[in-house]
């Protein structure tokens, strides 16, 4: 699988730039696409599934250009998205509902249906209730179901859009070690908040911007861009240099200890190792942000 974004823009009617003129190739296997609340991941998302058009520049995958209306429905083929919002029919049970999206997906042999059906919601863990109506799910199951409709059809490119937002510790580590499972042989792309499932899955980052590239490459890269300017503040000092991002505050005996990440450490604050959270906060200090 080989995804080539060429100095992609999108505008929508009286906003900035949803996205301006990014330009990335991205490698087969899992890959976390990071970046603020309004940043541009989801109108990218959408891109590469060809629902919205770029209003500059051209998405290839597998060498087909986006912008040609058979391409389009050549990669709906090889695709599985699982959308932000998605609330599968509740009146339906897991086998009819992944039925009917097989139906949509243009597998016409009910047989084959069946088989695919049966076989994905055993590898999402919910046999013993594929034949209960989704409507008395929890969320965690739901979202399993959503995950099983986007791999009916055997698809190569899975984007999942903050698919563990809302869920329980133990469901989330479940719900993510199912996706690195799928990146082993398919390319997955990972849009999410929560840093820590992209630091335990995903080898390759993607980090938008205000629309703009921020950090392409490979996961330990990113975490190198931390390194000695990550540090934990003496709780006996108030001041905070001005130009440091606060990872985290924790309270201790005799005050507030900071993890900051900073080119400018205050007196008496000590280098850590750094992780993937200081590794993003770095970006956030570098101050090519518009
Ligand atoms: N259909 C649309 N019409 C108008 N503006 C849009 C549309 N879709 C996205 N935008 C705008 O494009 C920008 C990027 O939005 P987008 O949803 O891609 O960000 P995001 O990174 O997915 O954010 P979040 O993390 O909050 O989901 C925002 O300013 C948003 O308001």
């Amino acid at each position: 699988m080989y995804i080539s974004i060429n100095h992609v823009t999108k505008n929508f009617r009286g906003k900035p730039k949803a996205l301006d003129d990014v330009t990335i190739d991205l490698p087969t296997g899992m890959i976390g696409l990071l970046g603020s609340n309004g940043a541009g991941k989801t109108t990218l998302m959408r891109m590469l599934c060809g629902i919205i058009q770029p209003t500059e520049g051209k998405v290839f995958i597998d060498g087909q250009d986006l912008s040609a209306s058979a391409s389009r429905r050549a990669v709906k083929g090889i695709l599985g998205y699982l959308p932000q919002h998605v609330e599968p029919y509740p009146n339906l049970t897991p086998l009819e509902f992944l039925d009917y999206v097989g139906i949509l997906k243009g597998i016409d042999k009910r047989s084959a249906r069946r088989s695919q059906a049966e076989q994905l919601v055993a590898r999402v863990g919910l046999t013993d209730a594929k034949n209960r109506r989704i409507g008395g799910f929890s969320g965690g199951m739901r979202r399993r179901v959503g995950i099983a409709q986007a791999l009916m059809g055997e698809p190569r490119l899975i984007i999942v859009d903050e698919p563990t937002a809302g869920l329980d510790p133990e469901e989330r580590i479940r719900f993510r070690t199912l996706l690195a499972g799928l990146g082993a042989e398919r390319t997955v792309i990972l849009s999410t908040h929560i840093l820590d499932d992209v630091a335990q899955t995903c080898p390759y980052i993607f980090v938008l911007g205000h629309g703009r590239t921020r950090y392409d490459g490979p996961t330990g890269g990113l975490i190198e861009a931390a390194r000695g300017r990550t540090w934990l503040t003496d709780p006996r000092s108030a001041r905070l240099p001005e130009h440091a991002a606060v990872v985290n505050a924790l309270t201790v005996p005799g005050g507030t200890q900071y993890r900051i990440v900073t080119d400018t450490p205050p007196d008496g604050a000590e280098p850590v190792e750094p992780n993937l959270e200081d590794g993003y906060m770095a970006l956030t200090i570098n101050k090519e942000t518009p």
